[in-house]
């Protein structure tokens, strides 16, 4: 499919000063502040070497970046630098930083359910405007998902296409094109569909269970890496809604998760399922219950590196 990325070829050192300060690491590479000298305006900058599969992450990253929550793309350049040529991402800074961790540091800690279903809209619609594009992301986790400042009016966006995937590009149910009479194809092949969509939504099911009590719906009881119960309590579904904080937590909002942690991927529901969902289409009618997302968050902050390296190790088992 021809490049919808215009590489500029020359210096970035021209138009750019680069900042040695690493704002982040990424599955390809590396995020850096940038400033552009003509205007002194901060941006972010992704350094990738250039290979073909960073080529996929900035030409589907650049292609979904329109969108109000994706993190915007402004300029790639083509440059080498000692020697190896290099991919330079310029995009929008989001100096907000991650959603959790901006939940967890509010002051006086009153985060609602209306909140946390405002959120889900805008991951949500970030997601469908992906499948719409036959995009699967496949690595929608919470240090993906950044502000773009930290005022209140800070807008919440996806990044990290390190993963992505265009989904016609894994073949889809061939069927859906036929070109041969289906009496000669193997069984194999009709259920041959890829579920690279599903897994976008079952993160959007892992976000809202963080979102609605301050954990994720899976854990080590020990605080030990992925244990081998853990593993199975996940392809099992194991989770629950028990505990004191779920009592307040309202029926629309369980069964959209439940909707989105179906471990059958064939069972789950579609991203339009999701948007479709009373507790989203209506997030501005949902209660504005007070959670305690905020005080869970701040008591299990030490578990939290374990959190991510959990969902990271269940995303892979998927891909
Ligand atoms: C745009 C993209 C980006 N990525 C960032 N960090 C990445 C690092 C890898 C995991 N996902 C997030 C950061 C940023 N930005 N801004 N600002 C502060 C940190």
């Amino acid at each position: 499919m021809a490049s919808l990325v215009k590489y500029k070829t020359t210096p970035i050192k021209d138009e750019f000063i680069i900042g040695t300060q690493v704002l982040g690491v990424g599955i390809n590479g590396k995020v850096v502040e940038c400033e552009r000298k003509s205007t002194r305006e901060k941006y972010a900058l992704k350094v990738l070497r250039d290979v073909p599969k960073a080529r996929r992450e900035v030409e589907l990253h650049f292609e979904a970046s329109r969108h109000p929550h994706i993190v915007r793309i402004f300029e790639v350049y083509e440059n080498t630098y000692n020697d190896v040529n290099c991919l330079f991402v310029v995009m929008e800074c989001m100096a907000g930083g991650e959603l959790f961790t901006r939940i967890q540091d509010r002051a006086h800690g009153a985060f609602t359910e209306r909140e946390a279903s405002n959120i889900m809209y805008s991951i949500c619609s970030a997601i469908a405007y992906l499948h719409h594009m036959n995009i699967a992301h496949r690595d929608i986790k919470p240090e993906n998902l950044l502000y773009t400042d930290n005022t209140p009016h800070g807008v919440l966006k996806l990044t990290d296409f390190g993963f992505a995937k265009s989904v016609s590009e894994s073949g889809e149910k061939p069927l859906e094109t036929p070109c041969y009479t289906p009496y000669y194809v193997a069984p194999e092949v009709l259920s041959s569909k890829k579920y690279d969509k599903s897994c976008d939504v079952w993160s959007a099911g892992i976000i809202a269970y963080i979102l609605l009590c301050g954990y994720p719906p899976f854990y080590s009881h020990h605080g030990l890496p992925i244990s081998p119960g853990m593993k199975k309590r996940i392809r099992a579904g194991q989770y629950n809604f028990s505990g004191p904080e779920w009592d307040r937590v309202s029926e629309a909002a369980k069964d959209l998760i439940r909707k989105c942690l179906r471990t059958d991927p064939a069972e789950r529901a579609t991203i339009d399922d999701v948007m479709r969902h009373k507790w989203i289409t209506h997030y501005n009618k949902n209660p504005e219950t007070v959670l305690d997302t905020t005080k869970i968050l701040l008591e299990q902050r030490s578990q939290w590196p374990e959190v991510e390296e959990e969902m990271e190790k269940a995303l892979a088992s998927m891909r």
